[in-house]
């Protein structure tokens, strides 16, 4: 990329996720999702949706190459004492792709979010 002008590449998935709207819809989406999932919804039911909605959007944003800085804790603090299992976080995934078909992404970026959050997993399980 060249001094002054946008990267293409830089925020190409978060293009593909239809910029903050898309996010917004995104997370709205999975959030009724995990909120109707028996699994693991117990998990949240302390939690302040409001401000997780907004994080989950910021760290969504940023990491897809959109404008936004995440103001949250790091994935090992915002889960730790919760003793996630690896079938909690199936569950979770399963949830984020349910929400990914309701708003109706494309596979191939269904697979680029997928790619953001599964990284994501040793910081998230047994902490
Ligand atoms: C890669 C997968 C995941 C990502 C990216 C993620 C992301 C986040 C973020 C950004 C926050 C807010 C951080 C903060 O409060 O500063 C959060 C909080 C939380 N996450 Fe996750 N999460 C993941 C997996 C899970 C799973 C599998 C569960 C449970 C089944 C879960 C349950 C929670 C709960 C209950 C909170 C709220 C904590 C509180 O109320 O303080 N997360 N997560």
């Amino acid at each position: 990329s060249s001094p002054g002008k946008p990267d293409v590449q830089k925020d190409a998935l978060y293009q593909s996720l239809g910029g903050m709207p898309g996010i917004e819809r995104l997370v709205d989406a999975a959030l009724t999702q995990v909120h109707g999932d028996l699994r693991i919804n117990l998990f949240f039911e302390n939690t302040d949706l409001a401000d997780l909605r907004r994080l989950l959007i910021e760290q969504i944003c940023q990491a897809s190459g959109g404008p936004c800085t995440y103001t949250g804790r790091s994935m090992e603090e915002a889960h730790s004492g919760m003793n996630l299992s690896e079938a909690d976080f199936a569950a979770f995934v399963e949830d984020l792709i349910a929400a990914m078909n309701t708003v109706q992404l494309a596979e191939s970026t269904q697979q680029q979010v997928l790619g953001l959050f599964g990284p994501m997993k040793p910081q998230v399980v047994g902490q």
